[in-house]
């Protein structure tokens, strides 16, 4: 036993020896060398190949990291031993994933791979101009040499596909916004995101079918038109303007797009964006198989040439120029700070080489006023479809009488339903004013029916006398905003001054319906009492 730890001492001491030697007599360059020309040799020898799949890619987030998580999460649920388990705030769903520095394997066309989850530290003394997750992660991919060609572009493809599937199933989309202004997180991200969870679908939105079915096939043709797009030498996007009045479903319109596609939706919040390379940024930073919005588009942006100063209601705390800029209110740069983005910067944004860079991109658009855009925007090719998102009418109005009271065609009376028809369009009432009442009575449905028929007819006849009154309508326009705008208060005042009047026939008309339910009900239990 002796023996054996004397010679165990030697062989130390010569190993030490020699690594005293060659660090004294070798450059540090001559040794890495050495370390490299150690680590060809070996690969020559194996009969495997690797590839690293870094999170972060230079300065982008790589995407086909994300896929292989998401792609090893659904395989790695059934087979692994050990698992990380996360869930996401806010999120209903629970996320397996490959532990760190773990490996689990997986066959594609007969060929075995080997999938590892490289977590390493980083160095705290790496130089960074914005900070970097502690951790750098990564998966390494193994497959035999012999099987490289035959299914690695394949393989890949196959992860990217399943990934794509797999979140599309989970319905698990998100919503980003850029609410934090220009500041990246530790990842590099700008953008903030959130689980997107708006039930919001085509089903529930009440408009004309005819359009409706137009834009659900517009919007498939979309995302099944890669090899399209890619024939016609066209970028794989589509631009959508959603115009039309406050509560006519712009917002549930964009919502039941996303859960249609299941795709992401980013939010572009303008008044947070400093300048057209800001802008540019964020665009670079949005992923495919999303939907880029921009709402009230005629609030953020100054496309008349009028100057207007805004005080920061809604959100919107920015002055307007002259020369279609707009400028951070909030971003440091005062009134000639620098920090502004143009009409120019919007276009390229949506429309400029930049606007490539990416695919699969819906860009959507939402004003309450579209006579206040520039026409640069209404440019064909630029917004490829324009939905005009009315009031609300019979065939929505049937959409949502099913919706919320449960009411299918043939459940409500002819009569009545003739004469809902004959004023819809007339009362000029959005959807959300409608479902208003309706949801205010939905445990009643024919005090709901009532109450919307007596609402509908008192908006009817309100409108035809201002109609007749048209005089005054003629008055104004001559393009006089202040005009328009004291004229929209006093019709805003007449609204507030009439409902208390509607609100007391409407009251009237639904305490009949109450006083003809409680008869019912009475009869209803003296007919019980006789069956007893
Ligand atoms: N077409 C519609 N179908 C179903 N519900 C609707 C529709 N339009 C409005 N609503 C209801 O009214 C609410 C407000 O609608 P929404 O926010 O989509 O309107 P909007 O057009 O985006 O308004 P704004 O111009 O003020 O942003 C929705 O939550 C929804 O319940
Ligand atoms: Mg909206």
């Amino acid at each position: 036993m002796k023996e054996y730890w004397t010679s165990l001492a030697s062989v130390l001491g010569v190993f030490a020896f020699c690594q005293t030697i060659l660090q004294a007599v070798f450059p540090p360059e001559l040794r890495f060398a050495t370390v490299k020309l150690f680590n060809k040799i070996f690969h020559c020898f194996s009969s495997y190949c690797y590839f690293d799949i870094t999170e972060i890619d230079g300065v982008n987030t790589n995407e086909l990291y994300n896929a292989v998580q998401l792609y090893l999460s659904s395989s790695v649920s059934v087979t692994g031993n050990r698992l990380s388990l996360t869930r996401a705030l806010n999120s209903s769903a629970f996320t397996f994933g490959l532990a760190n520095n773990d490996t689990i394997s997986d066959t594609f066309n007969g060929a075995t791979v080997l999938w590892e989850h490289v977590v390493t530290q980083r160095q705290s003394q790496t130089f960074s101009w914005r900070p970097l997750p502690e951790e750098k992660r990564g998966f390494t991919l193994r497959i035999r040499k012999k099987d490289k060609p035959l299914i690695l572009n394949s393989y890949l493809d196959y992860v990217m596909e399943k990934a794509n599937e797999i979140r599309r199933k989970n319905q698990d989309r998100l919503l980003y916004t850029n609410s934090r202004g220009g500041s990246l997180d530790s990842r590099g991200h700008p953008w903030e995101s959130v689980p997107f969870k708006h039930p919001s679908t085509f089903d529930t939105l009440a408009m004309d079918p005819e359009k409706k079915k137009e834009i659900m096939e517009d919007l498939q043709d979309f995302a099944k038109g890669q090899g399209f797009y890619h024939r016609t030498g066209r970028a794989w996007k589509r631009g959508y303007l959603l115009y039309g009045p406050p509560g006519t479903g712009k917002s549930s319109m964009i919502a039941a797009m996303a859960n249609y596609l299941g795709y992401d939706i980013y939010d572009l919040e303008l008044t947070e964006v400093h300048n057209n390379s800001e802008l540019r940024k964020l665009l670079m930073k949005t992923s495919s198989k999303s939907i880029i919005v921009i709402e009230d588009i005629d609030c953020s942006i100054n496309l008349t040439n009028r100057k207007k100063s805004n005080n920061g209601g809604g959100g919107a705390s920015r002055s307007y120029y002259d020369s279609g800029d707009i400028r951070g209110g909030g971003g440091g740069g005062g009134e000639d700070g620098g920090n502004s983005i143009t009409l120019s910067g919007l276009l390229n944004f949506t429309d400029g080489l930049w606007s490539c860079c990416g695919s699969e991109r819906i860009f959507v658009f939402t004003t309450n006023h579209i006579e206040k855009l520039d026409p640069a925007l209404l440019r064909s090719g630029r917004m490829d479809m324009h939905v005009f998102m009315s009031f609300c009418s019979f065939p929505a109005l049937k959409i949502l009488l099913r919706n919320y009271l449960d009411y299918e065609e043939g459940d409500l009376d002819g009569h009545v339903l003739k004469e809902l028809e004959m004023v819809v369009d007339m009362a000029r009432m959005t959807p959300a004013d409608i479902s208003e009442v309706l949801i205010k009575n939905r445990r009643k449905k024919e005090r709901a029916v009532v109450e919307l028929l007596d609402t509908l007819k008192i908006r009817a006849e309100r409108n035809n006398n201002n109609a007749s009154n048209g005089g005054r309508a003629v008055r104004r326009g001559k393009n006089d905003d202040e005009d328009e705008e004291e004229e929209e208060e006093q019709e805003k005042r007449a609204l507030d001054s009439e409902s208390p009047k509607e609100e007391s026939e409407i009251e009237d008309n639904c305490n009949k319906v109450e006083d003809e339910d409680e008869e019912e009900e009475k009869e209803g239990d003296g007919e019980k009492e006789k069956i007893k």
